[in-house]
């Protein structure tokens, strides 16, 4: 399997389970990969036999984008289910970041890994 990737995407979004976080965006930082066979699309040189890295980043910017979540985890589950379903996806592997979380460090965040199986039960 190979990886289609997006490193250090930026989005802001009302996150977190205070009441003032509801109030103000916060920046969240994507990293995501997404298991794709990237050796048809190697051979033919077209985007139609791949997924394009710009269309799953515009997918989670729309999904994400000034949208109200208490927790991160509950951002990776939704983004994760979102791309496996829009782009027919087997695996993703999401990466979420909130940097101005926690003061004394650089940053803090989650990492999930779903497969079409796992969603599917
Ligand atoms: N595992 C998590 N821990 C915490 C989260 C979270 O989303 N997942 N969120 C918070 C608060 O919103 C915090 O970021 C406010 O600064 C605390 N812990």
């Amino acid at each position: 399997m190979d990886i289609i990737f997006i490193k250090k995407l930026i989005v802001m979004a009302f996150i977190g389970v205070y009441d003032w976080e509801q109030q103000r965006l916060q920046k969240l930082i994507f990293d995501i990969e997404v298991g794709w066979n990237n050796v048809t699309a190697a051979l033919s040189d077209n985007i139609n036999d791949s997924i394009s890295y710009t269309a799953i980043s515009e997918a989670v910017l729309s999904w994400v984008h000034g949208k109200h979540f208490a927790l991160i985890e509950r951002v990776a589950e939704e983004v994760a289910e979102l791309l496996i379903n829009k782009f027919s996806l087997t695996w993703v592997r999401i990466k979420i970041q909130k940097p101005s979380a926690v003061p004394y460090a650089k940053s803090v965040g989650v990492i999930i890994q779903r497969s079409i199986k796992e969603l599917k039960n």
